[in-house]
């Protein structure tokens, strides 16, 4: 059988107190997978130790069976980082922006330009590829920086509240551009506070709350848990008070 696209065992953060107490969490491959939980539960954190941005105190974390902890530079090569700040170059064109992004994974220039007008295409910026991106509005800059994640061709994507502040057309592209990737075998991590985007597109759902994971599974399963045929903004709001008095 493959390694799993994520698995994590044991995952430990603290600053100024725990932030991440222990965390276990396995992802398949070609899983759509979303991470729920209320503000400061510790989702970015964790998302952000698996893309090897932040060191743990303790734990392990495979990527496809690579050890990130060890070996960081292949583990990147697989992932893909989508943050809720978008961070691109406000001098550059989308296109010039994703030619950088391809020139530090050393792609093949021909490779990267085809990519990176598939990309412009399928988020709706190619009209706007000559443009500079320092007069964007937020929603084009999350789709220029989403574009950058995957011009690389990522196995694994894990995104931070990608649909937060884009009009519903904008989010159409982007769910459409996730649920494309998944139909081709990809990995999709992504935290939301839209409860009903977790409810249409992840096939498996974990609900954090203080650093903990309460509960995963399919809705069926999360719906069973709870033992009643409910929505899962109400499943979430009752594990969380539930996992919140424990
Ligand atoms: N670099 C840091 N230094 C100190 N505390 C931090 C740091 N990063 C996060 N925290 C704290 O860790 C806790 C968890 O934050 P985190 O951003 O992981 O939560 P979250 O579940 O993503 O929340 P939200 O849904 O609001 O984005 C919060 O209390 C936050 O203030």
């Amino acid at each position: 059988m493959s390694a799993p696209a994520l698995a994590v065992a044991g995952l430990h953060k603290r600053f100024d107190r725990p932030v991440v107490n222990g965390i276990d969490l396995t992802v398949s491959a070609g899983e759509f997978y979303a991470l729920l939980g209320p503000n400061g539960a510790g989702k970015t954190t964790i998302l952000r130790m698996v893309a090897g941005l932040l060191p743990p105190d303790s734990g392990s974390i495979h990527i496809f069976g690579i050890d990130a902890r060890r070996d960081p530079v292949a583990a990147k090569r697989l992932v893909a980082w989508v943050s809720d700040e978008p961070m691109v170059y406000d001098r550059l064109t989308p296109l010039e922006y994703l030619e950088f992004v391809a020139g530090l994974w050393q792609m093949d220039p021909a490779v990267a330009a085809s990519r990176a007008r598939e990309l412009l295409h399928w988020l709706g910026l190619e009209p706007h590829r000559d443009e500079l991106c320092g007069g964007f509005s937020k929603g084009m800059l999350q789709k220029v920086a989403l574009a950058g994640a995957l011009v690389h061709d990522p196995k694994l994507i894990i995104l931070d509240e990608p649909l937060t502040g884009l009009d519903a057309g904008s989010a159409r592209q982007v769910k459409d551009v996730l649920r494309d990737k998944v139909r081709q075998g990809v990995t999709v991590i992504m935290t939301t506070h839209i409860l009903e985007v977790a409810e249409r597109m992840a096939e498996r759902i974990g609900v954090i709350a203080h650093g903990r994971l309460l509960a995963e599974g399919t809705l069926a399963e999360l719906r069973a848990r709870t033992g009643r045929e409910t929505s899962l903004e109400d499943i979430f709001l009752e594990l969380v008070a539930t996992g919140a008095a424990a």
